[in-house]
């Protein structure tokens, strides 16, 4: 008997999480829909070939749409070749589109879903943990440009997000590791129970068989339903789900994407730890535990890659900055999110120096 859990996003739709629950792909989808636009990447051709055979035989239209890999799935050029494609098969506002894969893939998915027409039916089926666990759920789509990441997008939620855990078990290790980022995040925003069961066993929270990660992934996306259903636009609550993004984003800007999302992520949380530590926000045991916890799930904390002025130029396009002022996500303490504002150069540059003097 396969166990799934349910969690309700405010009431408006749900993210399901367990092994074969793509079996509720049609009913999400619904007797208003013709054609379906299937988008995946090129690693998932069996995966495709499933849920197109599953749909096909629902008496859809399905147009099969490979993209390219990871972020380069993510430019204006891709999105307006899939809206060519939706064009020239007729989608209508009833038509649905599906995101199968990364968050990449589905962060494309869903900005083609929300700019077709102003707006079609999306549903996401995440295949990576970081997908379940973050991009696949709270409806922010979007694509990067030269200038930056995600800097094009919508909000547009998805009509239900399919989490099938035993697609992980094809999920290559840094993948894995890399979607964990995310989930220490929710740890240390919201949900310390997090923290402690990774700190137990950092081995028993990386075997996709396991109840630790069933639990961990479980965990985090009731934090981020909890604040989306609240705070859909990032008025405000919604920014604590930023954190360690405003460095890690720079990161991976700087890098041309050659990082992982949440590698860069881990890195920018430990960042802004040392950066909350020196305004007098943070306690140094904090700091500590930040990287004693990543770390342990083989996550990097240390950067020492880029120049200063283009990792503050990056930063200064973060979608939190206001006028000239610089933003961040910072703790007060574990489960304790606040803002940082406008902090002095000698802070941000001596939080630099800080995760860079334990590069080896
Ligand atoms: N919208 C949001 O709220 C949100 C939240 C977090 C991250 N993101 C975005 O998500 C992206 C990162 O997502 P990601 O870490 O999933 O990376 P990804 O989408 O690049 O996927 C990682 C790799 O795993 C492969 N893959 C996916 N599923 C697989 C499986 N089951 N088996 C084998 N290979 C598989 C992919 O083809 C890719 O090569 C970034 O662009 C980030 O900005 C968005
Ligand atoms: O859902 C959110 O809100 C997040 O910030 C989640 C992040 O993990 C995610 O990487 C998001 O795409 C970042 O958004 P951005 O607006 O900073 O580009
Ligand atoms: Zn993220």
């Amino acid at each position: 008997m396969t166990q799934t859990h349910t969690i309700s996003v405010g009431g408006a739709y749900d993210v399901v999480i367990g092994d074969g629950v793509w079996d509720r792909l049609v009913e999400l989808i619904g007797d208003q829909a013709q054609r379906v636009l299937l988008v995946h990447p090129p690693t998932l051709p069996t995966y495709a070939e499933s849920v197109r055979e599953t749909l096909t035989a629902a008496g859809y239209d399905v147009v099969v749409a490979p993209v390219p890999d990871a972020e380069r799935a993510k430019t204006a050029e891709v999105a307006a070749g899939l809206w060519q494609v939706l064009g020239q098969h007729g989608f209508t506002r009833t038509d649905a589109v599906v995101g199968l894969g990364g968050g990449a893939t589905t962060d494309l998915a869903g900005f083609v879903a929300a700019s077709w027409l102003r707006g079609v039916p999306v549903v996401q089926v995440p295949t990576t943990l970081l997908g379940m666990v973050d991009a696949a759920v709270g409806g922010k789509t979007g694509i990067n440009t030269a200038e930056g990441k995600n800097l094009v997008g919508a909000f547009h939620p998805p009509v239900g997000v399919l989490a099938d855990l035993s697609t992980l078990r094809t999920l290559p290790h840094a993948d894995l590791v890399a979607g964990m980022a995310e989930v220490v995040k929710c740890g240390f925003i919201a949900d310390p129970r997090i923290l402690e069961l990774i700190e137990a066993d950092p081995t028993a929270a990386l075997d996709v068989d396991g109840p630790v990660l069933r639990e961990l992934v479980e965990r985090a996306v009731q934090v981020k339903a909890d604040v989306v259903s609240q705070d859909l636009r990032e008025s405000s609550l919604r920014e604590i789900l930023n954190y360690g993004h405003t460095f890690g984003h720079a990161i991976e800007q700087v890098e041309q994407y050659s990082w992982r999302h949440g590698e860069a992520v881990a890195v920018g949380m430990v960042y802004v730890a040392e950066l909350a530590h020196a305004a007098g926000l943070l306690p140094a045991d904090d700091v500590v535990r930040h990287r004693r916890v990543l770390t342990s799930l083989g996550l990097p904390t240390s950067y020492a890659g880029g120049r200063w002025e283009d990792l503050l130029a990056a930063m200064r396009r973060d979608k939190k900055t206001r006028g000239s002022l610089l933003r961040f996500v910072a703790l007060e303490g574990v489960g304790r999110p606040t803002r940082l504002e406008g902090p002095a150069d000698a802070l941000l540059q001596g939080a630099y120096a800080a995760i860079s003097e334990h590069v080896s």
